[in-house]
């Protein structure tokens, strides 16, 4: 694995303000340092420019410092490993992330710059009432580029919320849970591993990574694959995909007996051929649901899982807690074999 020990880098990505509620909070703390400023003892017209000037500053500071903070506390995407680099690019769009985190970074140094210009100005202002107009025509266009860079300021939030709940990975061996939708994979990584998953009786219910521990092994639950092109898969289940590709150091893959999940065994037995093409990984095969087929029906499959050279099976109802204390036995076993030292 190549993790490294740190959490998930998006994590400390802070809440992205819109337009509105970052000029209000520049101007209420602009309100404040000016009223300081009105209390001082300064001949009026003195007083008047340093009163907008501390006002332009300070508006100034407050909105650049918020757009350069997003920027330093989000990781440059080319620094990341590459699992991250693809989840990202799959959840949000790599590009689009850019163009945006480069948005934030053109509206900061502008403020900056006309803050400083305006705020030199200001000082050099005739009369209060130019000082002011100064003032109002700085803050008319701090509002007109925020509202410049507002759609980019809303995708970063969007952007945000759904990178900041990728779960973390650790420096550990994993094994990744595929399969189609509703074969019963969350409901076994719960078991397994305590893990606070959501369970549905419907499809889909996972729609990104859950990741849990057993011992000193990590167990990473994927949103339900369907046996279908590449190409033709949608976000949900590219993390799969990428959680096999660069996670797995085994695939558990789940074979639901009693075809209640809507898929017959031949189409789970399809992508089980088409996973096994496509990562390098070794697979083991839990059949699933037992409690609700009889054993001719198990040892049929078997069968079938044998005919297209599965050699690790596993019979198991994951919501009966039955064959669970053999399934973690084999984890142990096999990854210590292969993978601790
Ligand atoms: N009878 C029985 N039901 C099970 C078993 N395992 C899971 N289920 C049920 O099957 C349904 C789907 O289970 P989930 O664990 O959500 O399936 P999933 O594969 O994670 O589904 P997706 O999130 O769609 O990928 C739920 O209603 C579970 O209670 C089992 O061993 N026996």
């Amino acid at each position: 694995m190549f993790m490294g020990r740190d959490a998930n880098p998006f994590k400390k990505m802070p809440t992205i303000l819109m337009p509105d509620e970052l000029m209000a909070k520049a101007l209420r703390r602009g309100e404040k340092v000016a009223n300081e400023m009105r209390k001082k003892e300064l001949p009026w017209l003195l007083k008047a420019r340093a009163v907008e000037e501390h006002k332009v500053r300070t508006i100034a500071s407050v909105v650049a410092d918020n757009l350069q903070k997003v920027i330093d506390k989000t990781p440059p995407v080319r620094k990341l490993p590459k699992f991250y680099q693809e989840m990202v690019e799959v959840l949000v769009g790599v590009d689009d992330f850019k163009k945006s985190m480069g948005a934030f970074k053109w509206a900061s140094e502008l403020v900056r710059k006309l803050g400083n210009e305006y705020a030199k100005k200001i000082r050099a202002a005739r009369t209060p009432q130019q000082a002011a107009k100064l003032r109002k025509e700085f803050v008319g266009r701090v509002k007109s580029i925020l509202e410049q860079i507002h759609p980019e300021m809303a995708f970063v939030a969007v952007a945000r919320e759904k990178l900041k709940d990728m779960p973390t990975f650790k420096e550990l061996p994993t094994v990744v849970i595929a399969g189609y939708p509703n074969v019963g994979k969350s409901t076994l990584l719960k078991k397994l591993t305590g893990a606070d998953v959501e369970i549905n009786s419907y499809p889909f219910t996972t729609k990104g990574i859950n990741v849990g521990y057993l011992d000193d092994i990590q167990m990473v639950d994927t949103p339900g694959l369907l046996d279908r092109p590449l190409y033709e898969r949608n976000d949900i289940e590219l993390q799969a995909i990428l959680a096999l590709n660069y996670l797995a150091n085994l695939i558990l893959f789940i074979i639901d007996a009693s075809e209640f999940c809507g898929y017959t065994i031949e189409e789970q037995i399809n992508l089980l051929k088409e996973i096994k093409e496509l990562f390098k990984v070794p697979i083991v095969v839990a059949i699933n649901k037992i409690d609700l087929v009889d054993e001719n029906r198990v040892k049929e499959v078997e069968e079938k899982l044998k005919d297209v050279g599965i050699e690790n099976i596993l019979k198991i109802s994951a919501d009966k807690e039955i064959g669970l204390d053999e399934l973690k036995r084999f984890f142990i076993q096999y990854l210590r074999e292969h993978y601790i030292n």
